[in-house]
C-alpha cells in the first residue's frame, strides 16, 4: 500500500475559516505523497495541480463526472478544466485561501479514479 492510497482513505473534515493552512515543511511532506501533483500559486493562493490525459473528449468528460461525484461526496470541490484529451484539476480550500489536509485527500482520491 503506497502512501498515496492511505491518503485517499483518510476522512475529510468540515473545513472552518480559522482552520490552519498546510505550509512549509508540512506542505513539502504532503506533496511527497502526491508525486503526480504540482504545487502552483495563482493570485497569491497555493493550489495542487494535476493534468490528466485521455484518448478523447468523451473519456475526459467521464473522468470529470467522477471527480464531481467524489467532490460532492466530500463536500469539497475542485476547479476542473475539461478539454479534448485533457482534464486539469486544481485543489485548494476557498475558506482559508490556501491548502488544507482535505485538498491532499481529495487529490489522492482523484488519482484513485484515474
Ligand atoms: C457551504 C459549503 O460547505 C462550503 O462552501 C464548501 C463547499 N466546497 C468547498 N470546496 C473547497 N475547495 N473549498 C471550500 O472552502 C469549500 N467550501
Amino acid at each position: 500500500m503506497n502512501a498515496e492510497n492511505s491518503l485517499a482513505d483518510l476522512a475529510c473534515e468540515a473545513c472552518r475559516a480559522d482552520a490552519p493552512k498546510i505550509e512549509g515543511q508540512a506542505l513539502q511532506e504532503q506533496l511527497k505523497r502526491l508525486p503526480a501533483w504540482s504545487l502552483v500559486e495563482i493570485d497569491g493562493v497555493k493550489r495542487l495541480e494535476r493534468v490528466y490525459t485521455f484518448p478523447d473528449f468523451s473519456a475526459a468528460l467521464d473522468f470529470t463526472v467522477k471527480i464531481g461525484e467524489l467532490a460532492e461526496d466530500a463536500n469539497h470541490h475542485p476547479q476542473i478544466l475539461t478539454e479534448w484529451g485533457k482534464v486539469t484539476v486544481h485543489w485548494w480550500t476557498h475558506k482559508i485561501k490556501g491548502l488544507h489536509r482535505n485538498d491532499f485527500i481529495l487529490a489522492a482520491r482523484c488519482d484513485g479514479v484515474y
